[in-house]
């Protein structure tokens, strides 16, 4: 089942007469399925940022349209906007954007209490989330006392508790050492398989990247090519280090 799909998605600023416009998306078509778990990348200025911030609702595009589960959130009005961004969409930001006035029990919980969700069903997916991403030990603690790693995994679990149809993520390891971003793409790989979580994550980071089942690749704001993981991760990442090469822009003198 299609979860997600753009169609002829473009996006232009600064187009109402005044300076230089910018075309940000040009013409971008995706599809995402249920249960897919994607990385999108390009060169710094591709458009990733820009896609993202679409599909989150943040920003609009200038022509084509985004659906979510066949609905173009684009087209709500406020108020069901808001509706549809808490059933439907789940945020991993790379600042985590975690309230340090809150307990990491109080912050992940925050979705289903603004839902009015019951308090044992809470109680319930709160152990179920806290299990996966093994911060059950660190729940009543204060964000400030809390690892980089162990607060990404707060927003994660934050992000999937109310099981949104997809999980989008702006560069989640951007913040963290090799270890903690090792135990965030684990903990999103093993929730992307038991789960079904459909994730869709923008990253620079090949290692991260590794982790994903596809990778679309961006160039100028259009669609430049797609890699699937058919074997091992360690193959995947080579993959992926062979199509950024080829993909220029930067990413050659990292490799
Ligand atoms: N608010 C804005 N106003 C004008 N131009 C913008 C705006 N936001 C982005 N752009 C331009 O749109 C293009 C795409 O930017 P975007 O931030 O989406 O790229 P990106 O792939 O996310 O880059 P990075 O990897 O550096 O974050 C760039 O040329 C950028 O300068």
């Amino acid at each position: 089942m299609i979860v997600l799909e753009t169609k002829n998605l473009s996006k232009i600023y600064g187009s109402k007469g005044k300076g230089v416009s910018v075309k940000a998306l040009d013409d971008f078509n995706m599809t995402i399925k249920e249960g897919e778990f994607v990385g999108i990348m390009g060169p710094s200025g591709s458009g990733k940022t820009t896609l993202l911030n679409i599909l989150a609702t943040i920003d609009s595009p200038s022509s084509g349209e985004v659906l979510v589960n066949g609905q173009n959130p684009h087209s709500l009005k406020e108020d069901k906007l808001a509706i549809f961004r808490r059933t439907n969409l789940g945020f991993i930001f790379q600042d985590f954007n975690l309230l340090d006035t809150l307990s990491v029990k109080e912050n992940i919980i925050l979705p289903l209490v603004l839902e009015d969700s019951k308090r044992k069903e809470i109680e319930k997916k709160l152990d179920e989330i806290a299990t996966v991403l093994d911060i059950k030990s660190i729940l009543n603690k204060r964000t400030y006392e809390i690892s980089g790693g162990q607060q990404q995994r707060t927003a994660c679990a934050r992000a999937l508790i109310s099981n949104p149809a997809i999980i989008l993520a702006d560069e989640p390891t951007g913040n963290l050492d090799s270890k903690a971003s090792f135990d965030l793409m684990s903990s999103l790989e093993k929730i992307n398989e038991e789960r079904k979580a459909t994730i869709v994550m923008v990253t620079h980071d090949a290692f991260a990247a590794s982790f994903c089942k596809r990778i679309i690749m961006i160039k100028d704001g259009k669609f430049f090519m797609e890699i699937v993981k058919n074997s091992n991760r360690q193959i995947f990442f080579k993959e992926i280090l062979d199509a950024l090469s080829l993909l220029g822009g930067g990413y050659n003198e990292n490799i």
